[in-house]
């Protein structure tokens, strides 16, 4: 909104509509996925970072955990290196787990964390290593196809992980002294070994072990559309598992319901989808009337 064009009592009214969301939110846990398809353009990257000052002005806490999906490809094609997704899982082997580590932990976390703290706020960055935070270990994918009397074949996708453990000490720490944290989809296991995760997987998990108040995943649709490219605005698991089977919800979008339900299960508030290519996206969802994008619920009490 332009002040400067928009009347003081409408300015007014909508600080008012806030009100009510910022005294629920007041004090909670939001742990906000920002999906590498959402951080392509340079207006949306600021007015993403705006938004995550300001909801830590009004006493929220923001969790942020950045993918990087896109940026992590064109690194890759720049050294002549392909790259394949298998069950919306890129496959990393040793080289593309360099070049993830080089891209998630550096680049972009250090690209959000900035543009955070250009805006009035005080950022950390960190990836899963940093104090122990993500526990890891090897993820194995079974195939899908195949004679159902068969044991499922067993797919090898080298260096990408699953969370086996939040370490949430550094966290309560950070928010104690009103950082924000910005986390990178990266875990480690006993040995030492490091692992790609899907950051939404990540996002779910943290929402999860530090009890969030609300799950935000921002991507690159208005949410879940339907197959006729209409946007579903509420599904519970039941609808979600029709959808899956039907084949409505596929590829990248697998892990985010996911891991939404697994959240709401698990003592999460709510989860939703929103679209990140909307300025403001998150203040929208969270501080308005209107709402946007899907949200997905829990089992009924
Ligand atoms: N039913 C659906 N509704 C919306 N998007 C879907 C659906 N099924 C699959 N998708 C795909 O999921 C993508 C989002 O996942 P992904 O590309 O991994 O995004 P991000 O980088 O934000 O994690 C969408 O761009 C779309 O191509
Ligand atoms: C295992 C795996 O696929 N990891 C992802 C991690 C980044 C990510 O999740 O980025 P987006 O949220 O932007 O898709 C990858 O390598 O692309």
């Amino acid at each position: 909104m332009n002040t400067e064009t928009t009347p003081p009592s409408q300015v007014a009214h909508v600080l008012t509509e806030a009100l009510p969301y910022i005294r629920r939110f007041h004090g909670q846990t939001v742990v906000v996925k920002y999906g590498g398809n959402a951080m392509t353009d340079d207006d949306l990257k600021r007015s993403f970072a705006r938004d995550v000052v300001l909801m830590k002005l009004v006493g929220i806490n923001p969790v942020i955990v950045h993918g990087g999906g896109p940026q992590i490809g064109s690194v890759l094609s720049q050294i002549g290196k392909q790259t394949e997704f298998i069950q919306g899982m890129r496959v990393t082997d040793a080289e593309t787990m360099d070049v993830v580590e080089m891209v998630l932990g550096g680049l972009i976390n250090k690209d959000i964390v900035n543009l955070i703290n250009t805006h009035g706020g005080r950022a950390v960055g960190l990836s899963g290593k940093d104090g122990g935070l993500i526990k890891a270990r090897r993820l194995t994918l079974t195939g899908t196809g195949g004679p159902a009397e068969q044991a499922p074949e067993i797919i090898d996708i080298g260096h990408v992980g699953e969370v086996t453990g939040i370490d949430p000490a550094l966290m309560t720490l950070l928010d104690g002294a009103d950082f924000i944290p910005v986390v990178a989809p990266i875990g480690v296991d006993e040995d030492g070994t490091s692992y790609n995760i899907n950051a939404d997987l990540v996002a779910g998990h943290l929402a999860r072990t530090l009890r969030a108040e609300k799950l935000i995943l921002m991507t690159n649709t208005a949410g879940i559309l339907d197959g006729n490219g209409q946007l579903l605005t509420g599904l519970d698991a039941e609808r979600v598992r029709q959808l899956i089977s039907d084949g409505t919800i596929q590829g990248g979008m697998l892990p985010k319901v996911d891991c939404a339900l697994e959240a709401v299960n698990d003592g999460v508030g709510a989860a939703t989808i929103i679209d990140g290519r909307v300025q403001h996206a998150v203040l929208l969802e969270l501080l308005t009337d209107s709402g946007v994008g899907t949200l997905i619920h829990g089992q009924a009490p």
